[in-house]
């Protein structure tokens, strides 16, 4: 069959796979004539393969083959640090892991107490191994696999494969770290990232790019990365190894990253506990087509690292030729500017097994030690010679890699390493060593040694595309089409397509038999092998769209020549006349087509408006870090995000709109479209933008006691009493709302009852007013101290939050009530409201406000002990079915 005809199936498969990706990954029965059968874990090619290679120490090779033929436990870290993170921690130890023993049994079958990972700082990390069936029997493993899934929702704790929280630890992030994050869907390492960016108070200095090379796993990833509630984030869409370098205004030179980790696509045979499909489907020939993907990709992230960088390189895989062999050859095209940093004494308790310094090529069948003897036998045709330990491999100190083995620890498999940047790569590192005479020979020749010369050159560091270059490639793919060019990508494509096709079967029987929500173990495993797509599909679209932004590209045409600022003369750009990369509903066209493009928010009036409806403090610099996503300028933006100021620099450095940003910044203010619902302020409050608004803010504050903030989350709405209601006259004239409560007027309204609570916005009154709600008997706010607040604050959208006192008594606030960080799960216990004409309605989603509810609970509880109609009842962390239907669900 042809390339073109196998192309297409490619984006048939591609698209089946992702409409499965977030199911889970269960124990996969596959149809086998008439029967379902289900596959064996057995595999002889992987097992001779990997025997010969010697990744497994002598006498330990049973345990490993055992170990891998089971499923992976379930294992997950508290976000976040501090004192926030151990108290969570310390009240699941309470509740639920201190009721496990030692030795306990599940009809005779025994069961593992759940136990933290012993590397993991601050036992934040839990390591939990029960069976479907012991699950099943004991009630106590579902209250616990409830809970991990509320709290996963929730943001307080993250699912994640055990071994995949190394990187990021390795990673060593400071708030004022710039960060790349390379190949980053579906976000799990990002998010851990994220954490570590947060730990300190306030918005970080630093900055998180997560890029994928896959559109729709880059909305995953933005989604997964929500929940983080992180104004320092962007989330890009471009292909690893073409990803644009800025230039730096304020440096004066190329933007570089302190951290940047590349988790790149690979074979994932590590994940085989997770995904036994790939038992049946295991080939080297996977690995050996991802080889040059992989190498381009740490090659261009180093490139693009900071002197003093630090460059974390993983895979899940056991396969040198994807683990060492690209690390090794990395390190020797750099000549000696990237060091392999020894870790041994970092995680110590992390049991790992050192770098090999020799391992064997798979060809044609034959397993082969060396280039020489791999083209000796003409088996080298797929092959590079970067795959193979090269004679110089013991001065490359490899041993200070680490190999994670799933039987020393019961995870899954795993490769890192941790190089740092001590001086600029040479010119050389990105001109291909030749892959074969006969072939090498022509590409110069065919394709102009000038051209190769010329993209090497441009991609050295601080250097920008020669104007011919750039406008033809908008990210810094220079040294990439080179390298194209030179490793006869066309030969890799068997390959890949073979790669693909295992992804693709593997996708093909994904089914959803277990957890509802997403699970990032799932999307973990997916990810590893869909990596492959992205060597022909994948990466080739994302490299026409680049050529097509270029020439689409405003100026595109002109002499860039002219337009090329002299380095270091570069001047910061206006905050307001910045665009960000896209282009949809331009009438200048931009960049990216598609996409909507970043526009900072510079409505004065509209500015000011927001700024005395809430009372915003001038600390939270609104005029120069709210942007939108603008589909056109007839009508207000519907949402309003906040940046930080390093993600606000960066929109700035990137005036040429280089950046394909799929999502950036962190949503502070929704439009507020109920026509009902009219007040002086467009804008109503995000929740998630809380965290970050809550300190700036002096008006609509209500700060109410937790027994009423319980029962708001609970009942959705609570009544006001009927002299504190509004008139009528407020729906159509927004300048009655301004004047607080209706006095004689309101109480003549209230008489008219419940349902005519215009004020309340549609959505939320269409959720909440069902006959159920209607029947209950609807008890108004008591407390005088929030009836005082209620009635000084005016109708629309307002803020229910905890009083000081009592949140810093919960433990949800420092004593000063001042949170910690700004992330969600550290957030003041705070809730988006609606103060209408009658009521004051919650706006939160019901996930969000069953597991503040519940959160609460737990806190009053532990605080006062059980009230006494639930005196015989489970801790309330427990308990939720416990809570009203609408919230429990
Ligand atoms: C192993 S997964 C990453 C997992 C992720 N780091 C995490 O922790 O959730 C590899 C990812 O690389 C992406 N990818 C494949 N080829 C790429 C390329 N050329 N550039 C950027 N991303 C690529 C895939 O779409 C996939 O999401």
């Amino acid at each position: 069959m042809g390339k073109r005809g196998r192309g297409g199936g490619q984006r048939v498969m591609k698209r089946d796979f992702r409409q499965q990706r977030d199911n889970n990954w269960t124990e996969q029965r596959r149809r086998d004539g008439d029967q379902w059968a289900t596959p064996t874990h057995e595999n002889a090619d992987f097992e001779e393969y990997y025997k010969m290679q010697g990744i497994v120490p002598e006498g330990e090779w049973d345990a490993f083959m055992e170990t891998l033929r089971k499923p992976l436990p379930t294992t997950f870290r508290i976000n976040g640090r501090g004192r926030f993170a151990a108290d969570l921690r310390d009240r699941l130890q309470q509740d639920f892991f201190s009721q496990f023993s030692e030795n306990m049994e599940v009809e005779g079958e025994p069961l593992e107490a759940p136990r933290t990972l012993p590397w993991y700082p601050d036992a934040l990390g839990w390591h939990m191994a029960f069976s479907r069936a012991q699950l099943r029997k004991l009630p106590i493993l579902k209250q616990v696999h409830e809970l991990i899934i509320r709290e996963n929702d929730a943001g307080a704790i993250t699912r994640q494969e055990a071994v995949s929280m190394i990187p990021p630890l390795l990673l060593d992030v400071q708030a004022h770290h710039r960060v790349l994050d390379t190949c980053a869907a579906p976000g799990s390492k990002t998010a851990q990232i994220l954490e570590m960016l947060h730990q300190g108070a306030g918005t970080p200095s630093g900055i998180v790019i997560a890029n994928d090379s896959d559109a729709q796993r880059c909305n995953l990833l933005t989604h997964q990365t929500k929940r983080m509630c992180s104004p320092a984030l962007m989330v890009v869409n471009h292909d690893a190894t073409q990803l644009p370098i800025l230039r730096d205004f304020q440096q004066k030179q190329a933007y570089k990253f302190d951290r940047i980790l590349c988790d790149v696509p690979c074979s994932g045979d590590g994940t085989l506990r997770k995904a036994p499909d790939i038992w049946r489907r295991w080939s080297e020939k996977n690995g050996n087509g991802l080889h040059p993907l992989q190498l381009r990709i740490a090659l261009h992230s180093a490139q693009m690292l900071k002197i003093g960088g630090r460059m974390v390189y993983s895979t899940c895989t056991f396969n040198p030729v994807e683990d060492e062999a690209v690390v090794a050859e990395l390190l020797r095209k750099s000549e000696s500017s990237l060091v392999l940093l020894d870790v041994s004494q970092e995680l110590p308790e992390l049991k790992r097994v050192p770098g090999l310094s020799k391992w064997l090529v798979k060809s044609n069948g034959e397993l082969f030690p060396s280039w020489e003897e791999a083209e000796a036998r003409q088996a080298h045709a797929k092959l590079t010679r970067s795959m193979f330990a090269e004679s110089d491999i013991s001065a490359l100190h490899l041993e200070r890699c680490m190999r994670l083995l799933p039987h020393h620890g019961d995870t899954g498999g795993f490769f890192v390493a941790v190089l740092q940047k001590v001086a600029e790569l040479p010119q050389s590192a990105f001109v291909a060593a030749p892959k074969k005479e006969s072939k090498q020979a022509k590409a110069p020749a065919q394709n102009g040694a000038k051209k190769l010369a010329e993209a090497a050159a441009w991609s050295a560091p601080a250097a920008q595309p020669p104007p011919s270059q750039n406008r033809q490639q908008p990210g810094a793919g220079g040294y990439d089409s080179a390298l194209r060019e030179q490793t006869a990508m066309e030969e890799v494509t068997d390959m890949a397509y073979e790669a693909a096709g295992h992804t693709q079967n593997f996708a093909e029987e994904i089914e959803d038999k277990d957890i509802p929500a997403a699970t990032e173990s799932a999307c973990e495993a997916a990810a590893a092998v869909e990596g492959v797509f992205q060597v022909l599909s994948g990466g080739e679209e994302i490299a026409q769209e680049e050529k097509r932004a270029a020439a689409a590209a405003p100026g595109a045409a002109e002499d860039e020549d002219e337009k090329e600022a002299p380095e270091g003369t570069r001047e910061k750009p206006e905050w307001g006349s910045i665009r960000g990369g896209g282009a949809r509903g331009r009438s200048t066209g931009g960049r990216w087509r598609g996409v909507d493009p970043i526009v900072p928010f510079t409505d004065a009036e509209q500015l000011t408006s927001i700024r005395d409806f809430y009372g915003l403090a001038p600390s939270l610099k609104m005029e120069e870090q709210l942007i939108s996503r603008s589909q056109s300028d007839d009508r207000k933006p519907k949402r309003l995000s906040f940046v930080s100021e390093g993600i606000r620099d960066l929109l700035m450095m990137d005036e040429n709109e280089q950046l394909k940003i799929t999502s950036t910044g962190l949503k502070l203010f929704e439009r507020q479209d109920a026509k009902d619902a009219r007040t002086s302020c467009l804008y109503r409050i995000a929740q998630e933008g809380l965290p970050m608004l809550l300190p700036a803010m002096t008006k609509q504050l209500v700060f109410v006691t937790a027994q009423e903030l319980l029962r708001l989350l609970i009942e959705n709405s609570i009544a006001l009493p009927q002299d504190m209601r509004l008139p009528m006259e407020t729906l159509t004239n927004p300048a009655a709302l301004q004047n607080g409560s209706g006095g004689d007027e309101g109480k003549a309204a209230a008489a008219e009852g419940e349902a005519a609570d215009g004020a309340q916005p549609p959505a939320k009154k269409a959720k909440t007013e069902g006959p159920a709600e209607e029947r209950r008997e609807r008890v108004p706010w008591s407390d005088p101290e929030t009836l005082r607040q209620l009635d000084s604050i005016v109708g629309g959208c307002c803020v229910c939050t905890l009083r000081n006192e009592e949140a810093a008594a919960l433990g949800f606030s420092a004593a000063d009530g001042v949170a910690e960080g700004a992330l969600a799960a550290h957030a003041p216990l705070a809730i988006s409201c609606w103060r209408g004409r009658a009521s004051v309605n919650h706006m939160v989603a019901r996930p969000e406000a069953a597991q503040l509810a519940e959160k609460l609970r737990a806190a009053l509880l532990k605080r006062d002990g059980p009230a006494p109609e639930q005196a015989s009842e489970q801790p309330a962390a427990m308990e939720a079915e416990a809570l009203p239907a609408e919230i429990a669900a």
